[in-house]
């Protein structure tokens, strides 16, 4: 046995020579102190990329998707309200500009209404939660089955009449070819099969070939001559739309209340450069195109005057998109609580220095914004015209005395009903506490989570930023307005609103790239649907399928959760997948709060799950 038996081994290929001088050994205890200065430094970088490679992963990830005006980023302002509560506060005054200009929206178009009939011009078909705009038909038996592809009826437009056909489309098994007959809308527009097709995984052909069909017969269609009298437009020499509704007080307001297009100016400035419009194909008014709009990034022809004149093409978008909206390019430029306090501090400055400031000049004309908005006539005009301010978005003409005063700092409640139309991809980090109200699930085991929320723009020209989120993405919080059933897309009125919805969802359950993601539906915008049938709006007009079930709010909400249901069933990859479905009002923060809850704790189980945590 020699003596190297009896060491470590590791111990004997170290040990320094027998017969080291003290040079040596001097020499050598250097280099191991050098040698084990670089390997701590070593250890202590992997330590930290393990670190933030575990944080990483540990934060949870959620996006917000669904059309536009579907209730995204009122869903996010819900959970900041609740989770982000400092930060959320912070920023409540800088949502004034918005609220003020939301208002303003509103009164700008009640004036362009008066316009309208001082000029005798006929009510274009607004896209109005009351224009019967759509009929959706899942099959032609009407026996509710969205996957029978053999031959489907869909709801055509007739280009001039705005009015629906119903056509019979045999599908068939290939994709839309190369001979289909061009479009003959714009180029520039998207085509239906586009929007989606740019979100679709291999593994679904299904609506690709459904829209390519479509597609068909939209094009062999136009121009089709409408069978509906009453949604045709009435004509300029048609007698009972000369008959003068206005009068001379009318147009007295009218002229007073003039300065807040001026006001409307400066609040979008104040916003910033890149508050900017949305025009119906979807193009943003003023925007060269960046790369971030892909095809939306096209200047709009109807930004531009025409030959009409000013008036007449203002007039014209607005009677078509029924809104006029606002967009910031970087929402966190506009509600950075730094940046917040400097806004604040100029706004106010400014608002004390300037005589004619925003909030002066909305605060003088209250009382006749006021007389404007109760006036019986107005509300036959706008009745007339089919604008329905009440339900649309931004809404504020009932809480004119609180906005308008100089002292008005906006609630929660106002943020949440505020209107800022999303563009791009937002993120935000919420540090969500454990121990916070409402968590149940493993409370206070974990500390606190790390919340990724991706709040997208969900306007059809949008929609291809969507897709790069679908990778590592943990739930996908998708939200269908139910109350549009009748509604057409502001960004494209050939499309109903809710099958849009549909086509959207179908695309997501059958992505390949969700599989592992949680599925959360909300059927959104609950009230207004009630609100709709209880004005008389019959779902069965719209959805033939639905038939003679009772045309309330609750049956409604089973039926179309029933539809959403079976389009999991039939296309998620794997089959049997799990998604949870919620009918939700989330400008009813109480309420959204309860569900928030019990939202987070599913993500959370299975985000848990998916980490082997639980
Ligand atoms: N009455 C009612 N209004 C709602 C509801 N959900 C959202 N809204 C309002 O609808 C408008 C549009 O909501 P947003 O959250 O901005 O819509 P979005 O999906 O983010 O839209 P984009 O940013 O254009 O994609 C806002 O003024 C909301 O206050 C709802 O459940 N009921
Ligand atoms: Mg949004």
């Amino acid at each position: 046995m020699s003596p190297a038996d009896d060491l470590d081994p590791f111990e004997y290929l170290t040990r320094p020579p027998a017969n080291e001088s003290p040079e040596q050994r001097q020499a050598r205890e250097r280099k191991e102190a050098n040698a084990k200065k670089i390997s701590d430094q070593i250890d202590e970088e992997l330590k930290k990329e393990k670190a933030a490679f575990r944080k990483q992963q540990a934060a949870v990830k959620v996006l917000l998707l669904g059309q536009s005006e579907s209730g995204k980023s009122t869903t996010l302002k819900n959970f900041r309200m609740r989770y982000a509560q400092q930060e959320w506060e912070t920023e409540l005054q800088s949502w004034r500009t918005v609220v003020q200009l939301n208002l303003i929206r509103s009164v700008t178009t009640i004036l362009d209404a008066i316009q309208a009939e001082m000029d005798n011009i006929p009510s274009d078909a607004p896209a109005t939660p009351t224009t019967p705009s759509a009929t959706l038909r899942f099959n032609r038996a009407g026996n509710d089955d969205t996957d029978n592809e053999s031959e489907s009826e869909y709801l055509v437009y007739d280009d001039k009449s705005k009015t629906p056909t119903i056509t019979s489309i045999p599908i068939t098994p290939t994709p839309a070819s190369p001979t289909v007959p061009s479009s003959p809308y714009s180029p520039r527009r998207p085509s239906v099969s586009g929007v989606y097709k740019g979100l679709q995984s291999k593994g679904s052909s299904t609506s690709l070939r459904r829209d390519a069909a479509r597609n068909n017969v939209l094009n062999v269609n136009v121009g089709a001559a409408s069978s509906n009298v009453e949604d045709l437009p009435a004509s300029p020499t048609t007698p009972t739309s000369r008959q003068p509704l206005l009068t001379s007080h009318h147009h007295l307001l009218k002229l007073r209340l003039a300065p807040l297009r001026t006001v409307e100016k400066e609040l979008r400035k104040r916003l910033g450069a890149s508050a900017e419009d949305e025009t119906p194909d979807g193009a943003i008014v003023g925007d060269e195109g960046d790369g971030v709009l892909g095809v939306g990034s096209v200047r709009s022809r109807s930004g531009s005057v025409t030959a009409e004149g000013p008036i007449r093409t203002s007039l014209r978008r607005r009677t078509t998109t029924n809104t006029k909206e606002f967009t910031v390019r970087r929402l966190k430029d506009v509600l950075h609580p730094l940046r917040t306090q400097d806004l604040n501090k100029r706004d106010r400055a400014q608002d004390e220095s300037e005589p004619d400031s925003p909030t002066d000049v909305i605060s003088n004309c209250k009382d006749d914004i006021r007389s404007l908005w109760v006036d019986e006539i107005i509300r036959t005009v706008l009745k007339k015209r089919k604008i329905r301010l009440e339900d649309s978005a931004g809404f504020f003409l009932d809480d004119l005395d609180r906005i308008a005063s100089p002292a008005y700092v906006p609630s929660s409640d106002d943020v949440v009903r505020a209107r800022l139309r999303t563009l791009g991809v937002q993120e935000y980090r919420i540090k969500v506490d454990q121990k916070s109200p409402g968590s149940n699930i493993l409370a206070g085991a974990l500390g606190s989570t790390e919340w990724l929320l991706y709040d997208v723009g969900g306007s059809r020209t949008l929609r291809h930023a969507w897709l790069p989120y679908f990778e590592n993405i943990n739930a996908i919080i998708f939200l269908a307005p139910v109350s549009c059933f009748d509604e057409r897309l502001l960004e494209d009125s050939r499309i109903n609103r809710l099958e849009d919805s549909f086509l959207l969802w179908r695309t997501i359950c059958s992505s390949k790239l969700l599989t592992g993601t949680s599925l959360i539906l909300f059927m959104n915008k609950c009230d207004l649907l009630k609100r709709k049938l209880k004005n008389g709006v019959r779902v069965k007009t719209y959805l033939p399928s639905f038939g003679d079930r009772p045309n309330d709010a609750g049956t409604v909400v089973k039926y179309l959760k029933e539809k959403f249901r079976d389009i999991v069933k039939t296309n998620a990859p794997e089959g049997g997948r799990v998604a949870y479905y919620y009918a939700t009002s989330v400008t009813d923060t109480k309420t959204t709060f309860v569900t928030l809850q019990a939202v987070k704790d599913v993500i959370l189980r299975d985000h848990l799950k998916s980490a082997d945590f639980v």
